[in-house]
């Protein structure tokens, strides 16, 4: 059987990061692989567990294939290995670190996706961008002005289908609330590949 691909989304800074890296043993235990992102970020300031690479080499990528999704956002590339092709035909699940701007076209590659929303309020938001400090003011209001695009009634209309998980609390909390929602989803580690 196919595996599901997992597609986590939220702004910047609502902890898609944190809440992978505490889920991870979880997630590992469901025969979930967690993608690794291509980004166009220095490696120095990665912060998660991605390839930096440059421009140059993320357009000679993609012109090679190297991406089964890719998107432009926040000044920077992301691209999505195309190995998750692989994966998921053997039967593992694939999470992955999306993007709310790409999820028609990533729905149109993989139509049986899940789509999981990480939403936090947004003055928590903006501390937390700031804490982080990984970004300068600009950065960070540019990503909060990002985040008022997608935060609108229209925006809000469009989520129908989409299963949301609030961030606004202890990471503890929305840890359980995602593998609760992957249990009731039925996402487990597959008896076929056992
Ligand atoms: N539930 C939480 N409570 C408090 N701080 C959090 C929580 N979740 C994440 N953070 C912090 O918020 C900041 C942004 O989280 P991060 O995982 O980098 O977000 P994203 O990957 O969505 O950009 C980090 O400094 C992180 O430690
Ligand atoms: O279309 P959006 O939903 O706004 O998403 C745009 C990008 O921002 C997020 O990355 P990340 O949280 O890593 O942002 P960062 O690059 O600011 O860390 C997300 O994973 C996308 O790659």
């Amino acid at each position: 059987m196919r595996g599901r691909l997992i597609y986590l989304m939220g702004p910047s800074g609502s902890g898609k990061d944190s809440l992978i890296d505490a889920a991870r043993d979880s997630l590992l235990g469901l025969d979930c692989v967690v993608v690794r992102r291509v980004i166009t970020r220095s490696a120095e300031s990665v912060g998660e567990d991605a390839m930096g690479v440059t421009t140059e080499q993320f357009a000679q990528m993609r012109r090679e294939g190297d991406f089964a999704l890719c998107w432009r956002a926040n000044g920077l590339d992301y691209g999505i290995p195309a190995e998750i092709d692989r994966w998921l035909s053997d039967g593992r699940h694939v999470l992955i670190n999306g993007s709310r701007g790409h999820l028609s076209e990533a729905m149109t590659r993989f139509p049986t996706l899940l789509p999981i929303l990480l939403t936090v309020k947004t003055d928590a938001l903006r501390k937390r961008l700031e804490r982080r400090g990984r970004e300068s003011a600009e950065e960070i209001e540019a990503r909060l002005e990002r985040n008022a695009l997608f935060s609108t009634d229209a925006a809000r209309e469009d989520s129908e289908g989409i299963f949301q998980l609030d961030n606004s609390g202890e990471l503890s909390t929305a840890v359980d609330s995602l593998l609760a929602l992957l249990t009731r989803e039925g996402i487990s580690a597959n008896a076929d590949r056992i």
